[in-house]
């Protein structure tokens, strides 16, 4: 059976996800705001965090693909090592005795080692380079290779659409080189091999926490703090051009921390509602992009009427309404579990949703609305400011 994901809640079968390792290690208090953590996280209790994460999910049926076990069968096939290799040195400005130096250590690296390497980032103190300018002056903690601790998102650096994967462009400098990692896994892994990949690295910013598959065929983009305009303009160029989505929602964002995501706002509980931060539900717009096969030379995005995001995706869904569950919260209750990622649930299934159990007020209103609510502690992991959507990409879904 193909791989693949066309809706945020149709019967969740495979998932990767990536359980925190050393790279979380690396955050300091002086490093950890250029690195997008909040805090410095306990690695111990994030892995028992993750884990738990990891079992609920297993306990629904869903399997559960690590990062880190596809990168290392990755990185032992050849091509994909030289690869990898090349790009991670092409990316690196740390003077040319280091980089040789980086270069001979990579290409001695075992599998397990390379990966831990790329994902944990290699610091001065790591190597012995006698005579090497750059290694004397700088910093033991400066990094050589930059830490991904931002890995344990895996939703922002791909995304399933239908039966191809788009491999983002990730805007902020410290997960730029996740792509590489999920890309090299896309092209070689014999579990992916022959899965077209869309959209790519490198191009206008475009996250995966900012497209929400609200139905077959109907894709909401966030465009803030990440996605810029110009890449969801790419993006939606390609999925309509090529019948992946008949209608792409452009749904403005505030480009802000709290909101660094779309589903940070809002996510799917089922095929017809909503949880939805209720400060930004009144607010919330979008405008509908379909396409015109009769213009152009091989067609072209026709920019619709802005409207209410309810309205517009309704419209888009072919449905009366999209439900909000009205949360019903004050002011500040609402805006503190927004922060903790209340509104960033994971569905396993329509109607069954994973979410950080410290958010008791959003869970209840979901509770009282008939969504079964998983729910998993998320205390270390959250200083990361992402919940369990963000903590996982769907690559197959009923
Ligand atoms: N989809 C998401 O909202 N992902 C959370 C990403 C958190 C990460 N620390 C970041 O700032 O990019």
């Amino acid at each position: 059976m193909p791989l693949g994901a066309d809706s945020e809640v149709g019967r969740l079968r495979t998932v990767m996800l990536h359980r925190p390792g050393p790279e979380l290690g690396r955050l300091t208090p002086r490093n950890n705001d250029q690195l997008l953590f909040d805090g410095i996280p306990w690695l111990g209790r994030a892995q028992d965090e993750h884990d738990a994460f990891a079992q609920a999910l297993r306990d629904h049926d869903v399997e559960v693909l690590y990062l880190t076990d596809l990168l290392t069968q990755t990185l032992a096939i050849e091509a994909a090592r030289d690869e990898i290799i090349a790009s991670t040195l092409k990316g690196l400005f740390v003077g040319p005795s280091i980089q040789s130096l980086i270069g001979a250590k990579l290409a001695d690296a075992d599998p397990s080692q390379l990966a831990e390497t790329l994902m944990a980032g290699l610091r001065n103190d790591e190597i012995r380079l006698d005579g090497s300018v750059a290694h004397h002056l700088m910093q033991p903690e400066d990094f050589l290779i930059n830490p991904l601790p931002n890995l344990l998102f895996t939703r922002d650096s791909s995304v399933w659409l239908r039966d191809r994967v788009a491999v983002t462009s990730l805007a902020m400098p410290a997960r730029v080189r996740e792509t590489q990692l999920t890309g090299l896994i896309y092209r070689h892994h014999e579990r992916f091999v022959g899965t077209p990949v869309v959209h790519g690295p490198h191009l206008e910013h475009l996250e995966g926490g900012d497209v929400l598959e609200l139905s077959p065929g109907v894709i909401a983009v966030g465009i803030g703090e990440r996605t810029t305009p110009a890449g969801l303009e790419r993006f939606a160029q390609q999925v309509l051009a090529d019948g992946l989505a008949h209608t792409v929602l452009a749904v403005p964002i505030a480009q802000e921390r709290a909101t660094m995501h779309l589903d940070t706002i809002v996510t799917m509980v089922d095929v017809d509602t909503v949880v939805i931060y209720p400060t930004m539900s009144d607010t919330l717009r979008s405008v509908p992009l379909t396409w015109d096969p009769s213009t152009g030379p091989g067609g072209k995005v026709v920019i619709g009427a802005e409207t209410s995001f309810f309205d517009g995706a309704a419209a888009a869904m072919g449905i009366d309404t999209l439900h909000q569950i009205d949360t019903g919260l004050d002011p500040v209750t609402a805006e503190r579990e927004q922060w903790d990622d209340g509104n960033n649930t994971l569905a396993i299934n329509a109607r069954l949703a994973v979410a950080y159990e410290r958010n008791e007020q959003t869970n209840a209103r979901l509770e009282d609305h008939g969504i079964e609510v998983v729910t998993i502690s998320g205390d270390q992991l959250g200083s990361g400011r992402g919940g369990p959507r963000c903590m996982s990409c769907p690559i197959d879904r009923d």
